[in-house]
C-alpha cells in the first residue's frame, strides 16, 4: 500500500542549531512565571523530544526541579492517536500553575492539546512550531512551514555527500 506524505521539505537542525535555538527560548522565557521575581516552579519535558530542549531551558533559567511527561503521538511520520505513557508526579504539577511545559516542536498540536487537557494552567513552549499548532504553544522561537518535516540531530549522522560536479 502507498502512503503519500504531507512532507514535502526537510529542515535540518544541527547540535549547534538547537542549543542556539532552545537558548534563545529560555531568554524569552526568563522572568515570566507567576512566582516571586517570574519564577517557574518547575520544567516539565513531553519526552522524548522535549528532553534536550528542557534541559538547556532548566539549566539557563536554573530550575533543577524536572519532571517528564511521556506522550507517543508519532510512529515515524506516521501520525498514531496520542497515547499518554507516563505522567508527571501529580503533587508537583497540580493543575499546571508555575509548571513550564516544553517540547522540541508542535505539528499538528495534538499532543499539546492532550497535555494540555491535563494542566490547563501550564506554561507550554516550543522551540518550533509549525501553523496548524501554533494556537496550542504560547512561547515558541522559530516557525516552519506545515509542510516541512523537521530533522534533529539526535535523529541524524553525518555522512558523505557527492561534490556538486560529481565525484572524480
Ligand atoms: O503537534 P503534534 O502533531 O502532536 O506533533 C508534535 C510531537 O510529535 C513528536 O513526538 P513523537 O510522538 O514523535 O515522540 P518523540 O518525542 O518520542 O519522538 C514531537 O516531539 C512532538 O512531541
Ligand atoms: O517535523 C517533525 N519532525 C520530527 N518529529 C515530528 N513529529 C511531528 N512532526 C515532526
Ligand atoms: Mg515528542
Amino acid at each position: 500500500m502507498s502512503q503519500t506524505s504531507p512532507y514535502d521539505k526537510g529542515f535540518h537542525i544541527s547540535w549547534d542549531q538547537v542549543h542556539r535555538d532552545s537558548k534563545a527560548l529560555a531568554w524569552r522565557l526568563d522572568h515570566q512565571g507567576p512566582g516571586a521575581g517570574g519564577e517557574w516552579r518547575a520544567v516539565v519535558a513531553i519526552t522524548r523530544g522535549g528532553l534536550v530542549p528542557a534541559a538547556i531551558v532548566a539549566r539557563e533559567l536554573n530550575i533543577r526541579v524536572i519532571d517528564t511527561i511521556s506522550v507517543k503521538s508519532y510512529d515515524h511520520k506516521n501520525q498514531i492517536e496520542a497515547q499518554v505513557l507516563k505522567a508527571p508526579d501529580a503533587t508537583l504539577v497540580r493543575d499546571g500553575d508555575g509548571i513550564l511545559v516544553i517540547d522540541d516542536l508542535v505539528d499538528t498540536g495534538r499532543t499539546l492539546e492532550v497535555v494540555r487537557a491535563r494542566y490547563p494552567r501550564a506554561h507550554f513552549a516550543t522551540v518550533y512550531a509549525k501553523p496548524k499548532g501554533r494556537p496550542l504553544v504560547d512561547t515558541f522561537i522559530t516557525e516552519v512551514s506545515q509542510d516541512t518535516w523537521i530533522y534533529f540531530p539526535w535523529d541524524m549522522a553525518m555522512q558523505y555527500v557527492e561534490p556538486l560536479r560529481g565525484a572524480s
